[in-house]
């Protein structure tokens, strides 16, 4: 069986390129690594994105509903596959970004982990990468020269943060994302190494 690691955390943080800078070096020592994201590009994760720059955002219930049927075949098709193949898959997003930001819009943390669960594998690890909102705006806004989207408003991320800062669970582990790209890769690929080679 493969090993799955999530990397979670709100807008801005460095996931995308946590995730990416992961795949390769972990590629480049030889272990067979995939990549993947959440919201996927399928028909449910389309409907989102294209929610994310519209004037009116949609329900938190119908967000929640999206994107659980967008990970519903995430996992079937995608992840579930290619652990069983053996692959160290690296999700740049997972069903912590559910708890944390459907929670934030006032659903219930615990529901939304158990509703999720029921379907998702738990990840062997989640890392969540610890950034202040405005460090986390600000580096938004120089990627991409405009202001964030809804999704990221200072207040709404500041909610969002809280919901992250207070998970627990045993396959978590925090990183100060204020660190430098290649301190961040190298403190994660010192967690991942020992778990990509333990024997399962
Ligand atoms: N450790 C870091 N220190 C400084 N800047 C960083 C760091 N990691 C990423 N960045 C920069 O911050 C910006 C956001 O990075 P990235 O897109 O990876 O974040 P993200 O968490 O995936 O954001 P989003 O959730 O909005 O997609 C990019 O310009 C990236 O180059
Ligand atoms: C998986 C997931 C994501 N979101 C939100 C978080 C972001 O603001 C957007 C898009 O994510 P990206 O990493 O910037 O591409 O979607 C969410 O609200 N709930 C989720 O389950």
């Amino acid at each position: 069986m493969g090993k799955l690691i999530a990397i979670e955390g709100i807008d801005g943080t460095g996931k995308s390129t946590l995730a990416k800078n992961l795949y390769n070096a972990l590629k480049e020592k030889g272990f067979d690594a995939v990549l993947s994201f959440e919201p996927t590009f399928g028909r449910y994760g389309k409907i989102l994105r294209q929610s994310f720059t519209s004037p009116e955002r949609l329900s938190p219930e119908e967000e929640l509903r999206l994107f659980t049927e967008d990970r519903r075949e995430h996992v079937r098709d995608f992840i579930e596959p290619a652990l069983k193949e053996g692959k160290i898959v690296v999700l740049d997003r997972y069903y912590l970004s559910t708890i944390a930001y459907q929670g934030a819009r006032g659903l219930e943390p615990e529901k939304i982990r158990v509703e999720n669960e029921a379907f998702s594998p738990r990840p062997d690890l989640a890392i969540i990468l610890v950034l202040d909102p405005e460090s986390a705006l600000r580096r938004i806004e120089e990627k991409r020269g405009e202001t964030p989207n809804s999704f990221e408003a200072l207040d709404y991320l500041r909610r969002v943060k809280k919901i992250f800062d207070e998970l627990d669970y045993p396959f978590i582990q925090k990183i100060d994302a204020s660190k430098s790209k290649e301190e961040i890769l190298e403190d994660v690929l010192n967690i991942i190494i020992p778990l990509a080679t333990e024997d399962t």
